[in-house]
Parts: structure tokens; sequence; C-alpha cells
């Protein structure tokens, strides 16, 4: 069925990231996703899991639009992806909030700046940013970090910065690529428990992990890949069909 862009949907029901029969193949062989639907609607949080090699990071990729899809039609905040001109793409990125297992902060910028940074550069005005950072800054933790540079910071408070920066222009949808890859357990609960406070805010989470015992303990929905292929969508699911 095609997608209906209309503005009814764009109500709570609405589904704010739909997959239909996508595939991606790099190059010739096996697709890196093979022929994948799916749909995730607004204020869900989900989990992508599966082995490594699955596809999870070419699914991210490819809701970022930065890479194309080989067959298929993916709609993203009610956009048709597939159809969205080059010079829109930028514009389209900043309702999307992006994390990543290696924070990526820029080193030589302390906290606030490398929060303010999104901000600056989408031109928000000076007035506005010094009233947002601090506030998300407080969301995470970490007002009394805002002038200590990353090396100054544990991972943990990293990540904190790095999801202070992937919201503070209030997307309406958080993509998390292994968070707490390189986190011990208890900064890992404590991004969880953080992403589990932004959803319930209204934002839309994806987080891609690995981390098994964080998966089966939050009760979340959950998409498992392997090989491409979208091998199981369960509502408060576990891990255990990841390998
Ligand atoms: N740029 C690329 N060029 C060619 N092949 C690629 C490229 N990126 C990924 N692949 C291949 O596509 C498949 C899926 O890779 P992908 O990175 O999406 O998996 P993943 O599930 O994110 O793995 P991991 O958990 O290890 O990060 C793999 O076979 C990989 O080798």
């Amino acid at each position: 069925m095609a997608y209906n862009r209309n503005k009814e949907l764009e109500d709570a029901d609405a589904q704010v990231i739909v997959f239909e029969r996508v595939s991606k193949s790099y190059q010739k062989g096996i697709p890196a996703i093979n022929n994948i639907s799916f749909q995730i609607k607004k204020g869900e949080f989900v989990f992508i899991v599966g082995s490594s090699g699955s596809g999870k990071s070419t699914l991210i990729r490819l809701i970022l639009k930065e890479i194309e899809p080989t067959a298929g039609k993916i709609y993203v905040n009610f956009k048709d992806l597939t159809r969205m001109k080059h010079r829109q793409v930028a514009k389209y990125r900043r309702g999307i909030g992006v994390v990543f297992q290696n924070f990526r902060l820029l080193k030589d910028r302390n906290v606030f700046e490398n929060v303010a940074f999104a901000q600056r550069v989408i031109e928000v005005p000076g007035s506005t940013i010094r009233r947002q950072v601090p506030f998300m800054l407080s969301l995470m933790g970490l007002m009394d970090k805002q002038n200590s540079l990353p090396t100054e910071l544990s991972g943990g408070e990293q990540q904190r910065v790095a999801l202070a920066r992937a919201l503070v222009n209030n997307p309406v949808i958080l993509l998390a690529d292994e968070p707490t890859g390189n986190l011990d357990p208890k900064n890992s609960w404590e991004i969880m428990k953080l992403l589990e406070d932004i959803n319930k805010r209204g934002t839309t989470v994806v987080v891609v992990t690995h981390n098994k015992e964080i998966v089966d303990k939050m009760q979340k929905r959950v998409i498992t890949m392997n090989k491409g292929i979208l091998i199981s969508d369960e509502q408060r699911g576990g891990y255990s069909h990841a390998y």
C-alpha cells in the first residue's frame, strides 16, 4: 500500500519512519539490506539488534539519506526520501538528532560550545542559544561541566554532551548508533535512562545496539536483523533472536 502523505497522518498515530520493501546493495552479491518493510510511529522507542554485518548501520545511513536504496521507498518525517532534492537534504537532517558510539565531539571546544555549535550552524540567535544550551545541559546533568573540554570528561559525560547536542534543536527523531558501545555498565544505564526520558518527552528514539542486557531489561519494541533481512519485530521484545 502506498504511503499517503497528508495532514491527518501527522497526528499521534503517525508513522515517522516508513520502509517499504527497501533493499540496498553496495556491490554485486548479497544485499546489505534485503527487501525490508517496517513502520515506526511518532513517539515510539525501538531497538534495532542483529549480529555484526546484519545491516543495522546501513539502515541508519538510509534514514539519514547518506546513501540511497537500490530498491523500495523510504519516508521519514512525512517526506519521501527517494524523491528529495539534494538541496533539501541538509534541512531534512536537522529534524533528526544522531549520536554515535565514539561521541564525535569537537575536541578543542568546551561543553557549552559543543552543544551551541549545533545551533550556530543553523544561525539560531545568540539570545536563544544562551537560553536553550543551559536548559539542555541541565537536563543531561552537565551544568557544572559547561566549561570543560571533552578530554576532561568521562565517557558517560561525553555521551551526555553528544545527546545534548543532538537534542538542542528539538528533533522529532533521535537515532543512536551503539550509544553505549564505549561505556561501562553503570554509564550505559545512565544513557539508557536519559534516552527513555527523552522518549517520554515525545521524541521518537531508535537505538542500534549489541547490548543484550539493556535490550532484555528495557522491554521495548525490538527489530532484529540477520544478513540484511528483518527476522523479527516484537513489542516488548528481547535480544534472543539476534544470533
Ligand atoms: N560502504 C560499504 N561498501 C561495501 N559494503 C559495505 C559498506 N558498508 C557496509 N557494507 C556491507 O554491508 C553489510 C551490512 O553492513 P552494516 O555496516 O550495515 O552492518 P551492521 O549490522 O551495522 O554491523 P556492525 O554491527 O558490525 O556495525 C556487511 O556485509 C558490510 O560488509
